[in-house]
């Protein structure tokens, strides 16, 4: 009898998307040296998000582990990404995220440098700000907030919580750290962080130009 307290057939599922869609992030060059995370919600208590410490373009099924929506481990002995609140906090505010993406490439890295004193990166103007669910105009702006760096989960979590009290949003930068992105299911996430991506090396290819 199965007892485990999630579906082992939507686990295995999510552990498949989740490896199809890391191993082509990773081949693009944005998950260097064992960055980086990635999870997709179970059911509404639980969500699988992959191991910490592993090789994210490397991913195999045990890779995959589940958490509840505090973070703690279920049914495992796998230690869950040290970022896992980050993406918890997400499900547990919004039922309808089904999926959240953090990745680490330059273009992002980069960017959260040189933006983190403004606090966010503008972007208008651009068709492919329509890519983001909501958005059916290039005549829009979208700010992409630059968080503070820290070790300390709950720091970062609070951050991320007092911008959402604040504003609607599908991702955002950490300082000379990375990317967070979000969506109902991977398609979604993915759509939102390859736009976060392709927009921001626009903004950098445009400071370049302007120097
Ligand atoms: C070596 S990258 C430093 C940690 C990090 O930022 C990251 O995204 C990966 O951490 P995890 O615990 O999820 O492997
Ligand atoms: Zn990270």
């Amino acid at each position: 009898m199965d007892t485990l307290p999630y579906d082992r057939q939507r686990l295995k599922h999510c552990a498949g998307e989740i490896i199809r869609n890391v191993r082509e992030l990773a081949s693009a060059g944005w998950t260097p040296a064992t960055s980086s995370n990635f999870s997709m919600r179970l059911d509404d208590r639980h969500a699988a998000i992959t191991v910490s410490g592993r090789d994210k373009g490397r991913l195999v099924e045990d890779d995959i582990m589940v958490v509840d929506m505090d973070g703690a481990p279920v049914a495992t002995e796998h230690r869950p990404s040290a970022e896992t609140l980050l993406h918890t906090q997400l499900y547990a505010r919004f039922g309808e995220v089904g999926c959240v993406l953090h990745t680490h490439s330059l273009n992002q890295t980069v960017a959260s440098r040189l933006y983190a004193g403004a606090g966010h990166v503008h972007l208008e103007g651009y068709e492919l700000l329509k890519a983001f669910t909501g958005n059916s105009t290039h005549e829009t702006a979208v700010a992409l907030p630059v968080l503070p760096n820290s070790q300390d989960m709950q720091t970062l979590a609070a951050q991320v919580d007092a911008l959402l009290d604040q504003q609607a949003m599908w991702g955002y930068l950490i300082d000379g750290h990375g990317l967070y992105a979000w969506g109902r299911d991977m398609a979604e996430a993915r759509r939102h962080l390859d736009a976060f991506e392709f927009l921001l090396a626009c903004e950098l290819e445009l400071r370049k130009l302007h120097r």
